[in-house]
């Protein structure tokens, strides 16, 4: 049976893509959250886990350094990797759209759109014909069209809160987001057996 390399996100996801590969049947210890280690050794499974940055989890599996990993679609769409995309998970589901202040219209001049997602956010705003300026940021972008950094934000939305909490409303719907099961191409080829056995395993889980 040939070893099996798979790049889990940190972060937010793991917990629930963990779960999932212990309800589909692998023998996993329970104690790995609460652990520093980055890189998780199961003999027994012949699997060996790297924790990665949820945006790095697709870098591991385009070099092939990792066979699969789980990724945000948020991630996949921004980054363009050549990658296997094969099972949408269906965790940590979530969506993307554009914010703003209450009644509020972009500076018709030079609007500028403040997002972690840049890409995404050029090719929205391109679809819908406007001309935008992009400020990359990491995080806490809510703050940006507060302190009158950015007209808008494209970002994550979930429940709704930060947006409610920063006095920020949604305009504009761009896409959905859920987590995908990931593959190398070569990989994809070299171990099928075991990474269709996976997926097959995998789909069971999800709802
Ligand atoms: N509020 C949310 N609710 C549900 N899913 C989310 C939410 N925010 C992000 N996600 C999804 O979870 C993935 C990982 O998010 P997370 O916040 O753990 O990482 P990150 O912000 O990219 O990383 P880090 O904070 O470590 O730099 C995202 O790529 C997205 O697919
Ligand atoms: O709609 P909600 O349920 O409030 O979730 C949305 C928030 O979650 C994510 O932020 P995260 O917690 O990852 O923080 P950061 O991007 O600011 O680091 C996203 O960037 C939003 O800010």
């Amino acid at each position: 049976m040939n070893e099996l390399t798979i790049a889990m996100p940190k972060g937010r996801i793991f917990e629930e893509a963990y779960q999932m590969l212990i309800e589909a049947g692998f023998n996993l210890p329970e104690e790995v959250e609460m652990s520093r280690k980055l890189m998780i050794e199961i003999p027994e499974e012949k699997i060996r886990f790297i924790l990665a940055k949820p945006m790095d989890v697709p870098v591991y599996v385009e070099h092939g350094v990792a066979d699969i990993g789980i990724a945000g679609k948020d991630v996949l769409l921004e980054q363009q990797r050549v990658v296997h995309e094969l099972l949408d998970l269906k965790i940590s589901t979530c969506y993307i759209a554009s914010a703003g202040l209450p009644n509020t219209t972009m500076n018709e001049l030079a609007p500028r759109i403040a997002t972690k997602y840049p890409n995404i956010a050029m090719k929205y705003y391109k679809g819908i014909g406007e001309q935008v300026e992009i400020i990359e940021l990491n995080g806490s972008i809510e703050l940006a069209p507060m302190i009158g950094l950015a007209d808008r934000i494209v970002d994550i939305v979930s429940t709704g809160r930060t947006l409610k909490e920063n006095g920020l409303v949604e305009y504009e719907y761009i896409t959905e987001v859920s987590s995908r099961l990931i593959a190398n191409p070569v990989s994809y080829r070299m171990k099928g057996d075991r990474i269709i056995d996976l997926v097959k395993r995998l789909k069971k889980c999800v709802d």
